[in-house]
């Protein structure tokens, strides 16, 4: 799915109400009733409920999500915003006289005055205040009104975006000047904002309402940043033809386990073998041999030197592809090897963890690494490499300029995991809860970008299908074992799984 920006989806707003005839009165009926059904689902007509409704095209959807609700018989007091009396939007002041033609509506109109009525925990709000009209952050008697809002304890429901929140960047506002969300429901597409970790208080739960807006427009439309869903990963997976071989499915190495970390190597070696390697060899430390040999008995083990690390990373078979990084440390030793790998290796690689680590105390070697490479951190690994982050925002537009400037794909690691590719463009995943943060489940990722890219992928499709392959392992793990007991062994054990699901038809 795309994730437009403001300017882009008023674009398509307005196509969508010249070329198809649709009016915006129609527009705001369907925003109005996808809002109603998501409360409809939650909560029941006695709920106390506040609809808070501004003065442009947002308010306008609150004002007919309180008409909705009181045909469904909830009893909502209605504010709407209407400075010095004559600030309404067209469609706006439609709206507020087709609430009020109900008869008997609860509404107090804010025209000179800024007396609000009381808000209490119990209540329900509909937060319709601004949503993507917003010129500046808010100040005066909006920021104050975003304030009480959250101070009130309510539960609240914000109509298209956050009332006070970009739905791209937000570099500027300050979060307690912002309505705070349980449940956001946009307009037809999810927003930029609502991947970053910092907004995931701000915004909530999230769920789109399709307001059927014009097709032809929303694939004319270009955009830098989408939404990987099934059918993406779907349509890049190749089936494979009845004639083949393990020879037509490359030959993945991975230099992954120290001692006391072979764990790593493992995880990371059933990543790769689930998600259809033809051959898989494991470069590891001695001290590995029998662990590797007894829980991967399928992967070929090559003995590094070394009885407990690393030393060596000179490939020593004829691979596809090379993942490093899952448990090898960070002493001089490995540290020397990952330095003369990444030196002589001119074809794409995958770092992860460790190498990760290790590239961190030596940031020049970023100059070294092949184009079309593919890095893996979380949030931690990224500033120790790229510099500290202030917020998950800065974290991401710093990933686009190391992208660009390096060549490499970045992911992202976390709850929407963000790839991030050299041309400027982010691809969010769309699998994948908090079931998986537990050691390993990184390992196991590792693993899989490695597997795809060794069978020919392109670096950056084999990142994004393996990010959504990984999400859903865990999402099938999870379903099983639970929130608290999945283990990472349990993701990689079912990535073959999420593979088939995929493909299923
Ligand atoms: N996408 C779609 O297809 C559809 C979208 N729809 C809905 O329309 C919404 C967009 O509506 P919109 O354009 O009227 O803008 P909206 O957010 O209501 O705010 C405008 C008002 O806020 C004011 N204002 C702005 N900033 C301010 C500030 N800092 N401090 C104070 N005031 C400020 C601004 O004042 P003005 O700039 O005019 O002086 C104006 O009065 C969209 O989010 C969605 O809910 C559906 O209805 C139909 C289909
Ligand atoms: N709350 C979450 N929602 C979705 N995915 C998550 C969540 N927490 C962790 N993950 C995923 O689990 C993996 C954790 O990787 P990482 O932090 O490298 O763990 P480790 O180093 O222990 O292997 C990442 O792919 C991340 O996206
Ligand atoms: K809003």
């Amino acid at each position: 799915m795309k994730i437009f920006s403001t300017e882009h989806i008023r674009n398509i707003d307005r196509v969508t109400i010249e070329e198809e005839g649709v009016s915006s009165m129609e527009l705001i009926h369907r925003v109005a009733e996808g809002v109603v059904n998501e409360i409809l689902s939650r909560w029941s007509p006695s709920k106390p409920t506040m609809v808070f409704a501004g003065a442009g095209n947002n308010g306008a959807d609150a004002l007919i999500v309180a008409k909705l609700l009181i045909e469904a018989g909830f009893n909502p007091h209605v504010v709407l915003i209407n400075v010095k009396g004559d600030s309404l939007s067209p469609d706006c002041r439609a709206c507020r006289d087709e609430l009020l033609r109900l008869g008997n509506v609860a509404m107090t109109e804010i025209v000179h005055t800024s007396h609000i009525p009381t808000l209490t925990a119990d209540h329900l709000v509909i937060d319709g205040l601004f949503g993507t009209g917003l010129r500046n952050p808010l100040e005066g008697g909006y920021m104050a009104m975003a304030r009480y809002i959250n101070e009130s304890g309510a539960t609240v429901v914000s109509i298209d975006v956050p009332s006070g929140m970009y739905g791209d960047w937000n570099s500027r506002i300050l979060a307690r000047n912002v309505v705070h969300a349980d449940l956001t429901v946009a307009v037809q597409f999810p927003r930029l904002a609502f991947f970053l970790s910092d907004n995931a208080p701000i915004v909530g739960q999230w769920k789109v309402v399709d307001i059927g807006l014009s097709r032809r427009a929303i694939e004319q439309t270009p955009t830098k940043y989408f939404f990987i869903e099934k059918d993406d990963v779907r349509r890049v997976l190749k089936r494979r033809p009845d004639f083949c071989s393990k020879a037509d499915f490359g030959h993945a190495l991975l230099f992954t386990g120290c001692y006391g970390m072979m764990g790593a190597a493992v995880l990371a070696a059933r990543g790769a073998l689930r998600s259809g390697v033809g051959k898989l060899t494991v470069h590891a430390p001695r001290c590995g041999f029998s662990v590797l040999q007894t829980a991967v008995p399928e992967a070929l083990y090559l003995p590094d030197r070394n009885e407990n690390v690393i030393s060596d990373m000179t490939p020593r078979v004829n691979f596809t592809a090379i993942g490093v990084g899952p448990g090898i440390g960070t002493n001089d030793a490995t540290r020397g090897a990952l330095e003369t790998l990444i030196k002589t290796i001119k074809r794409p690689m995958v770092f992860d963890a460790d190498a990760l680590n290790i590239i961190s105390r030596t940031p020049a070697l970023m100059d070294h690494i092949a184009p079309g490479s593919i890095l893996t951190p979380h949030a931690g690994e990224f500033d120790r490499i790229f510099g500290s982050q202030a917020s998950s925002e800065t974290r991401l537009l710093r990933a686009l300029e190391v992208a660009h400037k390096y060549k490499v794909i970045i992911v992202l690691k976390g709850r929407y995991s963000a790839t991030v590719r050299p041309d400027g463009k982010i691809f969010f995943n769309s699998t994948g809860s908090a079931a998986m943060a537990t050691a390993g489940s990184g390992d196991v990722l590792t693993g899989i970008i490695t597997s795809l890219l060794a069978q020919g992928y392109k670096s950056e499709i084999a990142a994004t299908a393996a990010v959504y392959i990984h999400g859903l392992a865990g999402d099938i793990a999870a379903h099983v074992e639970g929130e608290y007991g999945s283990l990472s062994g349990d993701i990689a054990a079912c990535v073959g799984k999420a593979i088939k699901a995929i493909m299923q038809v």
